[in-house]
């Protein structure tokens, strides 16, 4: 690997602060995350979490521990409370997999919004008589509207609840940059950062549920044309690869160059937007 590849991928994961998987004491990594939650609703004044359940480990995983975290806060703060919100995009395909997982978090409230008629509304008046946008792209923007528009359900939900959005961008997505800018990227707190994947899963045996739920193969399941599309498949690696690179465990020199192209190409999409500088100062107004 060439030193500046090495430099870079470094840099990376300095910035992301990944650590390996094993010798990790998991139940610590719960209590730690749970306590996240707890101080930092305290702190905003609030008392509700509200988090979306899809189905897929991660809100399994993230929702789990906002139960633990409302549960724990109640002892001193009745109020406190967690919103598991069903955004189905009309009939979800695997909707018995957000029912187990439902079941397995057992949430203080359960809420369901039904997205189709927005994300339909809204992606027909923006794409209405432009013949030059295809169908598969006009399918695949629709996907980021889903994404924006239980982004927006959830920020509802939570203003009318006192309550704070949870998101479950992990490092395995934040590294690829495997999420819909001020979609499901938006969010007030993100427990599960600094973990890869694969230590998600782990969390998910931790907590107790079952090897189909801890293994549920990743999607995030926007596109029409393509339902159940495999996050793998649109990534172009698989989340092992990630992980490796994630968890200082290496990969070929073509891997980590792909990693690292995909990061820099997906920079935006971390960072605040880009801003004029200087350009409010009061003698310019004058
Ligand atoms: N260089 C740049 N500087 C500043 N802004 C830049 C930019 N390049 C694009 N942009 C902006 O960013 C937009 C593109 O970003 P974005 O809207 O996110 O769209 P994009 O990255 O094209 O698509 C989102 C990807 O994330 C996947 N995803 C989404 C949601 C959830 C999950 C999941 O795992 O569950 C996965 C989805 O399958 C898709 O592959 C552009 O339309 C433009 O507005
Ligand atoms: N149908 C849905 N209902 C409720 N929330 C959803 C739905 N689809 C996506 N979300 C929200 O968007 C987040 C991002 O989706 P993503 O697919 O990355 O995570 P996941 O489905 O929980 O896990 P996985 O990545 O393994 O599929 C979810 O964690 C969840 O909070
Ligand atoms: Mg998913």
């Amino acid at each position: 690997m060439s030193k500046e590849l090495y430099m870079t991928a470094g840099r990376i994961l300095e910035e992301l602060g990944v650590q390996p998987t094993e010798d990790r004491d998991w139940g610590m990594e719960i209590t730690k995350r749970v306590t996240f939650l707890c101080e930092t609703i305290q702190s905003a004044g609030r008392s509700t979490l509200v988090l979306g359940i899809s189905g897929g480990v991660d809100s399994l995983v993230a929702g789990k521990l906002c139960q633990l975290a409302a549960d724990r806060m109640k002892t001193n703060k009745p109020e406190a409370r967690f919103i598991a919100v069903r955004l189905p995009y009309g009939e979800q395909v695997d909707e018995d997999a957000a029912q187990a997982a439902l079941q397995f978090i057992d949430p203080d409230r359960i809420m369901t919004v039904d997205i189709k008629p927005s994300v339909d509304a809204l992606h027909a008046a923006v794409v209405v008589n432009d013949s030059e946008i295809s169908l598969e792209r006009a399918d695949f923007e629709r996907g980021n509207v889903k994404a924006r528009v239980r982004m927006t359900a959830q920020y509802e939900i939570a203003a009318l609840n006192n309550g704070l959005v949870v998101g479950t961008d992990h490092n395995a997505e934040a590294v690829t940059g495997f999420f819909t800018k001020w979609g499901d990227g938006a969010c007030d707190l993100l427990p599960l950062r600094g973990l890869s994947k694969r230590q998600v899963r782990r969390l998910a045996s931790e907590l107790g549920a079952s090897d189909e739920m801890a293994g549920k193969p990743a999607t995030a399941d926007l596109e029409c044309l393509r339902p159940q599309l495999a996050d793998e498949d649109v990534l172009g690696f698989s989340y092992d690869v990630i992980d490796d690179f994630l968890e200082f465990k290496g990969g070929s020199d073509d891997q980590v160059r792909k990693l690292v192209a995909q990061y820099e190409k997906t920079q935006h999409k971390r960072c605040d937007p880009l801003a004029v500088m200087g350009a409010f100062k009061p003698a310019d107004t004058q």
